[in-house]
Formats: C-alpha cells, sequence, structure tokens
C-alpha cells in the first residue's frame, strides 16, 4: 500500500512514527500542519535548538516553527494531554534523568560534577547488523563507543538545564553490554556542602512515590533483569559519608520504558487513559 499521510489520518485517531534519526524531520509535516496526534520514537523532535541537532546529529534540524510544536514526553514530569505532536525521549536520556532528576531539581549537587557511566544491550543499536554489534565482537566483550559524542548528552543537558540553570554540562560514557536488551546508568555527583543522607532520602521519595513506573530505594541497588520485560525505571542511591559524592544507579529496558513502553505512557497520557493501560508486564526472573 502506497505511503499517504492524508489516507492514515482518515482511518486512524493517532500515528506512531518509529522510523531511525532524520525521517520524520520531512515526514512529520503533514501531520503537524493538520494538529493530528503522532508519538515519534526518533530524536528529530527532541532537541528544541536547530544548530544543537545539528551538531550532534550532524543532520539539519526541521524548522524552528515545526520544532516549537513539539512537547517532550517524559512522562513521569510532563503529561501529553491536550499535545499532539510528541516527541518521545531517548533511552539513555530516560534512564540517567530519571536518576538525577530529584538532585538537579532540589538543587542538592555542585551542577558541575554529574558524570555518568551508561551501558545498554544490543537492541539499542536497531536491527542493522554493525562491527560493533557483530556476535563474535560483542560476546564476552564490553566495548566503549561514542565517548563525549552521544546524541544524548544534549538532551540530557537541555532537560537538566529546564530544572537547574547552572548544570553547564555531564560527562557521560556509554559502554555496549553483550546483552539484548537493558540499559543500567551509574551516576556519580558531588554532594553540595551541608547536604545529609536525609535530604537525599526525602528529594527521591517526594519525586517518585506516587510514580506508577519508578521506584527508588536507598542503598539497594538494581539489578537488569529485574526490569527487563517490563515498563519499569528502579533506582538504588547512597550518598557516600567520606567522599561526599551521592552514587545513583537507574536501570529501564530500553524498548519499553527507553522506547515503545514510554510511548504506550504518551498515548496514555494524551487520551485519558489509566496510566499502566497496555503496560501490566512482570519481568521473567531468574
Ligand atoms: N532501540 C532502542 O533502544 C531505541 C530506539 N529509539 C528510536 O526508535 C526508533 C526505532 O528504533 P529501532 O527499532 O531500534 O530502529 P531500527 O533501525 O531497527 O528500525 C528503523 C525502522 O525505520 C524504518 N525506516 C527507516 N527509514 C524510513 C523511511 N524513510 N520511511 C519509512 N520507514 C523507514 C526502517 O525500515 P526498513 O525495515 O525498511 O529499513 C526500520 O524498520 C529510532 O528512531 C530510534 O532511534 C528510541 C529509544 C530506544
Ligand atoms: C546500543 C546503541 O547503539 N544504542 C543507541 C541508543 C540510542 C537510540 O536508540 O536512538 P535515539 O537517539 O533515537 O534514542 C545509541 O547509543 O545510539
Amino acid at each position: 500500500m502506497p505511503y499517504d499521510p492524508a489516507d492514515i489520518m482518515k482511518n486512524n485517531q493517532m500515528v506512531f512514527f518509529a522510523t531511525s534519526a532524520g525521517v520524520t524531520t520531512e515526514l512529520a509535516k503533514p501531520f503537524i500542519d493538520a494538529n493530528f496526534p503522532v508519538i515519534d520514537l526518533a530524536g528529530d523532535y527532541r532537541l528544541k535548538n536547530r544548530d544543537v541537532y545539528h551538531k550532534w546529529y550532524k543532520k539539519d534540524a526541521p524548522t524552528q516553527e515545526y520544532l516549537n510544536q513539539s512537547h517532550y514526553g517524559l512522562t513521569d514530569f510532563t503529561s501529553s494531554k491536550g499535545s499532539t505532536y510528541v516527541a518521545n525521549p531517548g533511552c539513555y536520556a530516560t534512564t540517567t534523568i530519571l536518576a538525577l532528576a530529584p538532585l538537579v531539581q532540589n538543587h542538592l549537587i555542585d551542577p558541575s560534577s554529574i558524570i555518568v557511566d551508561a551501558k545498554s544491550g544490543t537492541s539499542g543499536a536497531g536491527k542493522k547488523l554493525t562491527e560493533l554489534t557483530h556476535f563474535s565482537q560483542t560476546n564476552e566483550n564490553l566495548q566503549l563507543y561514542k565517548v563525549n559524542q552521544h546524541q544524548h548528552i544534549p538532551e540530557i543537558v537541555q532537560q537538566l538545564k529546564e530544572w537547574d540553570e547552572d548544570v553547564p554540562y555531564i560527562q557521560f560514557t556509554t559502554t555496549l553490554l553483550p546483552l539484548t536488551r537493558g540499559i543500567m546508568a551509574s551516576c556519580y555527583a558531588k554532594a553540595k556542602p551541608g547536604i545529609t543522607e536525609e535530604d537525599v532520602r526525602k528529594a527521591f521519595v517526594r519525586t517518585y512515590s506516587d510514580d506508577t513506573f519508578v521506584n527508588a530505594t536507598e542503598g539497594v541497588f538494581p539489578t537488569l533483569k529485574q526490569v527487563v520485560g517490563t515498563n519499569f525505571c528502579d533506582i538504588g542511591y547512597q550518598l557516600n559519608p567520606v567522599t561526599h559524592q551521592i552514587f545513583i544507579v537507574s536501570v529501564i529496558d530500553n524498548l519499553l520504558k527507553g522506547a515503545a513502553g514510554q510511548a504506550i505512557q504518551n498515548l496514555n497520557q494524551m487520551f485519558d487513559l489509566k496510566a499502566d493501560a497496555g503496560l501490566d508486564l512482570s519481568p521473567v526472573l531468574p
């Protein structure tokens, strides 16, 4: 069947795009022009600054007029109700932002001290075979990639700056795990002088106690398997009284909370459905 946006809009209530980066910069236009509900899993409409998109994605961004109409659908902090074009957050960005949000929002850390060591399974790289994801290269191996060049760095900084303008940048590295699914982000940040364990605990409890999909626990560090196959983000955190560093680790399934699951959350918000409709999933353990 030929691709026809008018026909798609006539016969459906909304559209998901899960296309490679750069595709919706063009393909989304008729839907945006018609104010038709779209949830876009790609990065094209996540960054509000066109130059920043060009720098990190090496592609031309959508025009500012179109970018201004997109809503960054970070479901734990915003609602897509009333939006028509939703830019679904990136997988590493979701994992990292959820780990750091309580600390940044409550100004508990030195904003220039953030270091993130994130790791992903190979399904994050999509279905095309590459040298990096070739079985004999990935199996029983650990490989750093896109060091200081990952396209989710500006997405994370853009969101953290919304909460604290003083966050200048982050140190962010990505490692490929010899696994199919899952992201673990190990995050480190220096606590501001005088910040106590109680301050950190209160911030996480306040932020996530009513959240359907985020579980944050002090001193208990999650494993990947406990979230793979689900839409949950599990977080463990601890203030080290010796170094005064706060360590936060967060885990998600990159294809669910990091992509399709969060997209369904955005759909549920858009259409006023139950928060966990279609997302009642359990991990397979052990
Ligand atoms: N995998 C992950 O963990 C995450 C992925 N995302 C984003 O979600 C999207 C999908 O990811 P993923 O499934 O891994 O990517 P894949 O590379 O596996 O799939 C991309 C799909 O887009 C299709 N496509 C590419 N160009 C066009 C075009 N011009 N017109 C129509 N279809 C097109 C491809 O079709 P064909 O089969 O014909 O090549 C393919 O089916 C991407 O934007 C990705 O960045 C976001 C968060 C996490
Ligand atoms: C293992 C692997 O390659 N993961 C991908 C994940 C990002 C992604 O899927 O793309 P978006 O930018 O649209 O979120 C990467 O690091 O680029």
